[in-house]
């Protein structure tokens, strides 16, 4: 589903970002991404999305190959790809009923299956009850839930997260991890970059990890 044959990027500037990088995420997997700041996973992440083009090797995404889409493609590039920010990007004046709804806006769905299926993201982050809310009114780890239920309301076959956990604490972080674990059981793909090696080793999936833009390894960690 994603594929990295030999990718290295270098910014414009000179910056090497990726350095020869090859993996591959099957299907339905749930892996992690960790490494130092600036190790290159923003970067990885955004040639996934076509934010970013490899300056050499290929990205191919469900067969694909990103780093060629023209400009017109790569927003049926993203529609197959659910997003999560550290700090969820969401809009405070709007209520999360709109957050949520807003993916589905853009697509042109109507509103009888907008209201759907907004309740229905909203249910499976356990957000049922706040549709009304504004964001600024919740707790940090509600305000990641409606990320989430934003990100997965387009039920996109992919979910990539950076640093979805960065701003919370160990219990919450676990909370939002096992709502990955969730999606990822109907047949999600799932890759989350994260700095925090606690987390990653409490659970056994997949770890790509990067140093200066190259990768280490791609074994499972032992659970500690
Ligand atoms: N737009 C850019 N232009 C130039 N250099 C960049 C750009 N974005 C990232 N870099 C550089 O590329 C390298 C990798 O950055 P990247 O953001 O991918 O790392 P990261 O592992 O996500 O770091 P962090 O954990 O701190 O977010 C760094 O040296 C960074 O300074």
């Amino acid at each position: 589903m994603i594929r990295f044959e030999q990718v290295s990027k270098v910014y414009s500037g000179g910056r090497s970002a990726l350095d020869n990088v090859d993996f591959h995420i099957a299907p339905g997997e749930m892996a992690f991404l960790t490494g130092h700041s600036g190790a290159g996973k923003s970067t990885l992440l955004k040639l996934i999305t076509a934010i970013e083009r490899p300056t050499m090797g290929k990205v191919l995404i469900n067969g694909a190959d990103v780093g060629s889409l023209s400009r017109r493609a790569v927003p049926f590039l993203r529609r197959d790809i659910g997003i999560i920010f550290q700090d969820h990007n969401l809009l405070m004046d709007r209520s999360v009923y709109d957050n949520v709804a807003l993916p589905l806006l853009i697509e042109g769905f109507s509103n009888r299956e907008i209201g759907k299926r907004v309740e229905a993201a909203l249910d499976m982050v356990g957000l049922g009850d706040k549709l009304a809310y504004a964001p600024i009114h919740l707790s940090g780890g509600e305000q990641q839930r409606v990320g989430i239920a934003r990100a997965v309301v387009a039920r996109p076959p992919m979910l990539l997260a950076d640093e979805p956990t960065g701003n919370l604490d160990p219990k919450l972080s676990m909370e939002i991890l096992r709502l990955f674990e969730t999606f990822n059981r109907a047949g999600t793909t799932v890759l989350i970059a994260t700095h925090d090696l606690g987390l990653i080793a409490r659970m056994r999936y997949r770890t790509l990890t990067l140093k200066q833009g190259r990768l280490l390894s791609c074994e499972p960690e032992v659970a500690a």
